[in-house]
């Protein structure tokens, strides 16, 4: 049967909502399976369909003509999600957003098996495991809706089950599974095949970013949080000022003047209960809480004492200095949004707020591999040994990611050393490793990251330096990045990529790039994207070295970026610069 003509009188209705609390709280329908996202798979299958509807949270970047709707409340579950799609056609498909093998021959079988069974008002898939996939389903329009009907408006948080019809027909359809756990996700992953060659080191870093799952929310104390992401907005506990209070050194004054002067005065701290009288006034230093009845402050600039009496100077301005409380902010103002990287501005603000703990996810913890038999730390070098010129100097890398190193290891071109790795380093987010990317004779890492089941999401990227990169999650989620040994391919392709896995495993919003105007571009674009040591001329345009040697990073000093430069860049062109550490 051919789907796309069986489809032309058909609805269907993809659900599509609610963020998944066993993945961390990911938008589960935009996760990719296969390079592409689940939403969409379930989109294809359906492409001929008179009416689509999906329900979840509003996208944009869906065909106008797909119907947008979402449940009430948002997440109130499958059958809630149908009564908001309100179908209305003879046939109606449903499908879930998270059925990575899902084809359109499925959905016509579907159909099919309606169709040659009269007396059922559905046909549901089954799948290897004999379970009921209650969301990947066709049904007799009219009878869908008398289901939900039945309910009338008490469906929020009813299971699928509970809309089974009297009469259905199950079909069994292979390799039909959801995804509800990292797990499931990965398996899937992995089936559906290993990595791609990018096109460029930016889709590189966004095919990573977007393979990996989010770490566990951890509460920590506002001032331990630098370095770590929000994982969710921080609102402050507090206004700001708390109280009213003195922007300057002056006098506190009630009413207008002039006053009488009070000999008590009022230093930042104190908490004596003066209260001042209309026509009073008293010595205030900045910072100090206005006495109570006092209706200004007047700066020192300002006025002219005279015995007990304090007065306006005429020709200053009529001025109120004092910091009322909320002018800053009120309790519950949003201070920095969810994503957001936790620096030392979003700690002072939390700390300013009176917000004493808050979630966040990371800091990344990164356990750093130098490999290969020839790599020497320590020694004098014997013939045939090359110096260790990367593992000293690779934490302060990391850290300059945004990742924190916690580890590291040299590990020796042994059939099963990246094997015994993988079983040691369990308690860390992401593996960096130098050196045995390249599948050469001495290469052990892919062979390895096979042998764990691994996601291989990058296989390599086009790029020079750092073509032979490979990036990959193991099935406990660490992201593995492999780094060309080569100094300046090794440290070239971590500035690119590692940044890219601290946003995918900590939730956080990807920066926005660091540009550059490039004056040489023409100079040195090649066939492929270079990744070319640059320094940035007196007028504020950027200079890019041509002739690079790799196996060293003395071509590093005195640049104070690595410029991406796309192949037939031209002069004047605007590039993505990666700003090294000093
Ligand atoms: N047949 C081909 N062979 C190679 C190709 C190729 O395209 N075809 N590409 C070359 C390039 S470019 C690179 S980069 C490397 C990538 O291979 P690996 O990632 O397996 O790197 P290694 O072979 O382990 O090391 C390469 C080079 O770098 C030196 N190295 C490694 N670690 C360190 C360190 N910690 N300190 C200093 N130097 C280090 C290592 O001794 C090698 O000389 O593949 C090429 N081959
Ligand atoms: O791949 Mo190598 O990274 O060109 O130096």
């Amino acid at each position: 049967m051919n789907a796309m003509s069986a489809l032309t009188g058909v609805e269907a209705v993809i659900v599509a909502g609610g963020r998944a609390t066993r993945m961390g709280g990911v938008d589960k329908p935009a996760l990719t399976v296969g390079g592409r996202r689940l939403l969409d798979t379930a989109l294809a299958c359906v492409a001929g369909c008179a009416r689509i509807t999906v329900v979840g949270p509003w996208r944009n970047d869906l065909d106008p003509a797909i119907v947008q709707v979402q449940e009430t409340p948002a997440g109130a579950g499958p059958v809630a999600a149908l009564a908001a799609a309100d179908p209305a056609s003879d046939a109606v498909v449903t499908l879930a957003a998270d059925l990575p093998f899902v084809t359109a021959d499925i959905v016509a079988t579907l159909l099919e098996a309606l169709d040659t069974d009269p007396a059922a008002d559905a046909a549901f898939a089954v799948d290897d495991d004999g379970r009921m996939q209650y969301l990947l389903a066709a049904w007799r329009g009219p009878a869908l809706s008398a289901r939900i009907a039945g309910f009338g408006t008490d469906v929020a948080g009813r299971p699928m089950k509970a809309l089974l019809p009297d009469r259905y027909v199950s079909v069994p359809v292979p390799g039909t599974t959801d995804c509800d756990t990292p797990a499931d996700l990965h398996r899937a992953r992995v089936a559906h095949g290993s990595g791609r060659i990018a096109a460029d080191p930016d889709e590189a870093r966004t095919l990573i970013r977007e393979a990996l799952l989010p770490l566990p929310v951890r509460r920590v104390p506002a001032a331990a949080a630098e370095g770590t992401t929000l994982a969710a907005p921080l609102v402050a506990a507090e206004a700001l000022p708390a109280v009213p209070s003195s922007a300057m050194d002056g006098y506190a004054v009630a009413g207008r003047g002039p006053w009488t002067l009070r000999p008590e005065v009022r230093r930042a701290g104190d908490r004596s209960g003066l209260t001042l009288l209309d026509g009073e006034a008293a010595r205030i230093a900045t910072g100090a809480h206005l006495p109570a009845g006092a209706t200004a402050v007047v700066r020192d600039e300002f006025v002219e004492v005279e015995g007990h009496t304090l007065r306006r100077l005429p020709q200053c301005p009529v001025r109120d200095d004092t910091r009322r409380r909320g002018e800053d902010w009120e309790p519950g103002f949003v201070l920095a949004a969810r994503g957001d990287h936790v620096g030392p501005a979003v700690v002072s603000a939390a700390l300013s707020g009176e917000v004493a703990e808050i979630d966040v996810r990371g800091p990344l913890r990164v356990h750093v591999v130098v490999s290969g038999d020839e790599i020497l730390r320590h020694g004098p070098l014997q013939v045939g040994q090359t110096r260790d010129s990367q593992g000293p100097v690779l934490p302060r890398f990391v850290r300059w990611c945004g990742a924190e190193p916690v580890g590291e290891t040299h590990l020796r071109d042994t059939p099963g050393g990246f094997d015994a790795l993988f079983a040691e380093t369990t308690t860390v987010d992401a593996l960096v490793v130098v050196g045995a990317t390249g599948g050469g004779a001495a290469d052990q890492l892919r062979g390895a990251l096979d042998r764990a089941g691994a996601h291989v999401v990058v296989e390599r990227v086009r790029c020079k330096p750092g073509g032979s990169q490979v990036a990959a999650v193991l099935p406990d989620g660490r992201a593995v990045l492999g780094l060309p040994g080569n100094p300046v391919a090794a440290l070239s392709t971590l500035l690119v990529m590692l940044p890219a896995v601290v946003d995918g495993r900590t939730g956080r919003t990807p920066p926005l790039p660091f540009l550059g105007t490039l004056a040489n571009a023409s100079e040195v674009e090649g066939d492929r994207t270079r990744l070319l040591p640059a320094r940035q001329r007196s007028d504020g345009q950027w200079l890019c070295d041509n002739a690079v040697r790799t196996a060293h990073l003395a071509g590093l000093i005195g640049r104070t970026a690595i410029a991406l430069v796309p192949p037939r860049a031209t002069d004047g062109a605007v590039v993505e610069l990666l700003p090294l550490p000093r």
